[in-house]
Formats: C-alpha cells, structure tokens, sequence
C-alpha cells in the first residue's frame, strides 16, 4: 500500500495501510485518511471546547478496496484553472465583474473542475486536493458525493471539503457558485473572545454527511483528478473511489446554512469592523491574522446613532474579495450583481457608490432593516490576490467602468457648519 506524505507548515496528511488496525476492525481492507493539526485544530463537531482542545483531528475509512490500486497519474488540461500567478501584471484597482456567463452545455457534459466540455468517455470523476476548499452556492444546487457520504448543498449553505478528500459534484442545470482554495490551514471557527459561549456560527449548525459507497463497475472506469504542487493530474481505476463503508472521526467535510448565523453588530454607535461576521477563518501562524475569513452580510437590523450605516470608506491591509449570492449589496445597490463579483485590494481605497453615500447620508437614523432577502459574502485574505488572464480578459466579464461609481462624490465639507 502507498504512503504519501506531504509537508506544509506545520502540518501533515498521510494516507497509509493499517493493518493493526485493520485486523481489529475485523474490515477486509481499509484505508487511513490522517491529518495532524495540533497548531491548526478546527474539531467543529465536537461539543466543547475542552474537548476539542483535546484532540487532533483525523478520521479512520472502513474501505471495500484500497485506494491504492489505480493506473499512474496523468497530467491534465486545466481549462480555466491556473497555477502560474505571474501570468498577468499586479493591477492593484478596484475591480468588479458582472455575473458570470454559465457556459453553455451541447450535447457533453460540463466538467466541474474546468468548467468546460468534458469528455464523455469520463463517465465518473473524484476531485482531490491539496488544501481545504469551501464551496459557495449562487444559483443551483450541488449534490457533492465524497469519501465520508452526500451533501446537498443549495444556494445559502455553504459546504468545506477539507484536504484530501476525494468528491464529486453533480448539478441540476445551470449551477454557478464560488469556491475558495485554502493552502497551508483549516478553516475553524473564529475565537469568540469576549462573546461568550455562543453567537456567530454555532458548532451545533453545522452537518456532518453519513457514510455512503457504492460497489460497482462501470464502462470506462471512474476517474480521480488531483491537484498536486498547484496542478491537475488524473488516474484511472476500475472501482468507485465512494467505497467507504463506515467511517468515524473528527476530520469530514461539513456543510453549513447561513441562515443560522448568529448576527452580532453596533446596537449603540459606530460602525462594527465586518470581522463581526466572520463564519469561518483559517489562521495563519501569526495571531490575529488570517490566511483567510469567510465572512458575510446577513440580512439584520441596523440601530446605530449618529452613526453613517452603510460600509465606510476605508482602506484595509487585508484582500477583499466580494461575492453577491442573491439580493443587493447595501454599498452599491447597482452594478454589483447576484453571481458577479468584486476585488479590493490590500490597501486599495474602497467604500459605498456615490448614491448610496448621498442617501444614507440624509437617512433618519431609526432601526430598520438592513439586507432583507439578500446574502452578500466576503473571502478576505492578509495575502495579495493575483487575478488569472481569465478573470481579466477571457471572461469578458470585467466591468471597467467600475472607477465611475464614485466619481459624482462632492466634498461637503464646511467649516462654519455648526
Ligand atoms: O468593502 C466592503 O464593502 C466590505 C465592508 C463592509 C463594511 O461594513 C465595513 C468594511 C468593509 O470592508
Ligand atoms: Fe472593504
């Protein structure tokens, strides 16, 4: 049986035989899927604290055959993916895109990982890769088979695979979402700090698929593609790499609703810094700064006095990456669309349209509802984000006007103003 092993940071993942383990399980053949993460624990769903604190996080597949037996890896086309982020220059605008185009099915198939006409010969595909992805809905919903079970993930739940982990997607017409590759940690939830025993995420809101398999051969084979050093391999084998018949442990992937978030905010004055709504963070090594927030814009009450309510204008040390999954955005009630998307960048200046700057500021202050039926989300990173030539150029869908929504700001500034 193999043994793979790879380092990054400080953690390690290996798969490798157990046959200890195998003879007490008293299971034919079995595979191990093994993550230590002593500095990076995540344990989402484990009921207490101390417990988590207690645990590393890995889990044991009880396996019909081994994932061992399959063909060699293969490179693969990569479609839209991209590995090389030198491949255009730095552009450090503002930038925003209009929805993105769903390419248009003929008679193939479209391939979740390219995007593009797959082959029909690939008649089953498992996806595996290096880092911890989070998958987010926009239109359509995705049923992810992987190694641990199902999930059916629709538009306002979000789904983490972690890394490793083999799955695959299936769609019910057109489908677009977003999705967020994480390297080097676990997303977890944020540290409450100050807010106590709950609020924000609960542990309890999140799901934990059940094991499923499936025992069959199928002309053609099943396909598993993975990414390895940044790009797609393939491998063939003749059995379902779905093959796990009971599973335990802490390290699954899990889906989880927006719609059970807890929302924190400013009930007296000021403006909250938006991490008040952090959903899931993966830490960097350096505390207090992330590799990457899942953060979002849920519909709540806004209460602040003397307050200017919508987002300021600001400039921030972290990448803000903005999605839009259905609704309005309260910043920019035009122009940024369900299923389009937006790029601030590390310290690029950033902040509400010109409308909504001139109406909020002679709003009357009184509670009222913010963000009714919409879900605005952000992927926000203290590292810089290089845009591909596709979402540049080939998409097309790059609104280069963007700069103009703040143009017909006016200074409004008057010293005698009392
Ligand atoms: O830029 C954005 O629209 C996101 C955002 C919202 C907010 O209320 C405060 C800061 C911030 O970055
Ligand atoms: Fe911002």
């Amino acid at each position: 049986m193999c043994f793979v092993q790879k380092q990054v940071e400080s953690r390690e993942c290996k798969e490798r035989s157990i046959l200890p383990i195998l003879q007490k399980a008293g299971s034919e053949l079995c595979d191990l899927l093994y993550s230590t993460c002593q500095d990076l624990e995540m344990n989402m769903f484990l009921r207490t604290r101390a417990v988590q604190e207690l645990y590393q996080r890995d889990s044991w597949l009880y396996r019909i055959m081994p994932l061992v037996c399959h063909k060699p890896f293969e490179p693969l086309h990569e479609g839209h993916l991209t590995h090389r982020w030198d491949e255009v220059e730095p552009d450090p605008n503002q930038m925003r895109w209009k929805p993105f185009e769903i390419p248009k099915a003929s008679q193939n198939k479209l391939d979740f990982v390219s995007g593009t006409e797959r082959k029909p010969s690939r008649t089953a595909t498992a996806c595996s890769f290096i880092s911890s992805i989070s998958t987010v809905p926009q239109q359509g919903k995705l049923l992810i088979t992987t190694e641990f079970g199902k999930m059916l993930v629709e538009p306002n739940e979000i789904c983490v695979i972690q890394q490793g982990m083999r799955f695959s997607v299936e769609v019910f017409g057109e489908t677009r979402g977003y999705i967020l590759e994480v390297y080097g940690a676990h997303f977890e939830l944020p540290d409450l700090g100050p807010i106590g025993a709950n609020g924000l995420a609960n542990p309890r809101d999140f799901l934990v698929p059940v094991a499923w398999y499936e025992d069959r051969k199928i002309a053609g084979g099943y396909t598993v593609i993975s990414k390895y050093q940044g790009k797609l391999f393939a491998a063939q084998q003749d059995f379902s790499p779905f093959n796990v018949v009971a599973w335990h442990g802490n390290y699954t992937p899990y889906k989880y609703h927006l719609g059970n978030f807890m929302v924190i905010n400013s009930v007296a004055f000021d403006h909250a810094d938006p991490s008040i709504f952090t959903v899931l963070t993966a830490k960097s090594t350096r505390p207090g700064v992330a590799i990457a927030d899942f953060v979002i814009f849920p519909p709540r009450w806004g209460v602040a006095n003397n307050t200017f309510r919508p987002p300021y204008y600001h400039r921030n040390c972290m990448s803000e990456f903005m999605g839009l999954i259905k609704g309005h955005y309260e910043a920019k009630e035009e122009g940024f669309q369900p299923g389009g998307a937006s790029l601030h960048s590390m310290m690029t200046p950033h902040g509400p349209d010109a409308d909504c700057f001139e109406k909020a500021s002679k709003a009357k202050l009184e509670p009222e509802r913010v963000a009714e039926g919409t879900m605005a989300f952000m992927f926000e990173s203290s590292l810089s984000m290089a845009v591909t030539e596709w979402g540049l150029k080939t998409s097309n869908r790059l609104d280069k006007n963007y700069y103009k929504c703040w143009e017909p700001l006016k200074s409004h500034f008057n010293p005698n103003c009392k």
